[in-house]
């Protein structure tokens, strides 16, 4: 049977502070959710919820229809996790890391040798050899996070900014693993790079002050911002009056001037061309409220 996790009316707040969670309900299933938000949407509360790492305030979440917050074992068994800030131990090499995880996630040490050597050669980690992780570079750390979140080939994949760090090639190789991994699993990606996501998640979802404002699927996302998006070429000074009034997604210095891509409900500039929107112009309008029926694709 595939897994499901459900978030119900989830609500997390910390001792004297607002609620970083606020009313989210998610149901998720097979695919690659990804969500997104900007920094201190509750995006990484949400994840350590669904990984039953910090219990709800109040809400509920189920695995498989089951109170995964009284009784989380069940899903942790079937959990991979990789939190926001995942620390090693410094003097241990990468296989001594991972190979003391395995044993403590309860794989046998065959099995874990194994698995261990095929995740090193698909993070391209395997030429580190057996270098101490303290000797790592912040995107080498990074891949031995997302190795261990995948050690036991779990079937929910929470993983938190796993992108964080990695140069681009890396980033292809990552998004590729991530969505072949979601053809049969739950796989959760926060982030706050659209580019991330785009091109790989079934289903997007976006935050912001730690509600949940909308999810749906990438091509209804999008829609959101239909009409809103626009380019324009234009001199210095008017650059400096559309960033008082609009939302600028992209801007260019070419020869003939300032070429930006920003949010409006009409024309912003009198030869401005409309053109569609990709995942962060949506994301944007979403977060700053101007997108069409926010919430709509929920
Ligand atoms: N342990 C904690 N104690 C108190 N407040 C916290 C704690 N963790 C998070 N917060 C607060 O909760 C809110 C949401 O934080 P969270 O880290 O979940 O957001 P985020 O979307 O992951 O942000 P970022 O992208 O910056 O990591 C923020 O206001 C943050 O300051």
């Amino acid at each position: 049977m595939q897994p499901v996790l459900e978030l119900v009316d989830v609500m997390k707040q910390y001792r004297g502070g607002p609620r970083a969670v606020d009313a989210v309900t998610l149901r998720l299933g097979n695919g690659l959710i990804g969500l997104l938000g900007p920094n201190g949407a509750g995006k990484s509360s949400l994840m350590r919820i669904a990984a039953t790492v910090t219990r709800p305030t109040s809400g509920q979440v189920l695995f498989d229809g089951a109170d995964a917050v009284r009784r989380p074992d069940a899903l942790r068994r079937r959990l991979g996790y990789l939190p926001q800030d995942f620390g090693v131990y410094p003097h241990l090499s990468a296989p001594e890391f991972l190979s003391y995880l395995a044993a403590v996630k309860g794989v046998g040490a065959r099995a874990a040798r194994a698995r261990i050597s095929e995740l090193l050669e698909i993070l391209d980690l395997a030429g580190a050899g057996k270098r101490p992780l303290g000797a790592y570079s912040g995107g080498m750390l990074r891949r031995v996070g997302i190795a261990q979140a995948l050690l036991t080939d779990p079937g929910v994949l929470v993983v938190d900014e796993p992108s964080a760090g990695l140069d681009p090639e890396q980033r292809v190789v990552l998004r590729n693993l991530l969505s072949d991994l979601a053809t049969d699993r739950v796989v959760v990606l926060s982030t706050h790079i659209a580019s991330d996501i785009e091109s790989v998640a079934s289903d997007i979802a976006i935050m912001a002050g730690g509600r949940l404002l909308v999810r749906g699927a990438p091509h209804d996302v999008l829609r959101l911002a239909q009409g809103q998006v626009w380019e324009a070429t234009v001199p210095a000074d008017t650059l400096q009056v559309l960033r008082e009034r609009h939302v600028i997604s992209k801007q260019v210095r070419t020869p003939a001037g300032m070429r930006v891509r920003l949010l409006g409900t009409s024309a912003p500039v009198a030869d401005a061309v409309p053109v569609a929107p990709d995942l962060e112009d949506a994301y944007l309008a979403v977060v700053h409220g101007s997108a069409a029926n926010a919430g709509v694709a929920r």
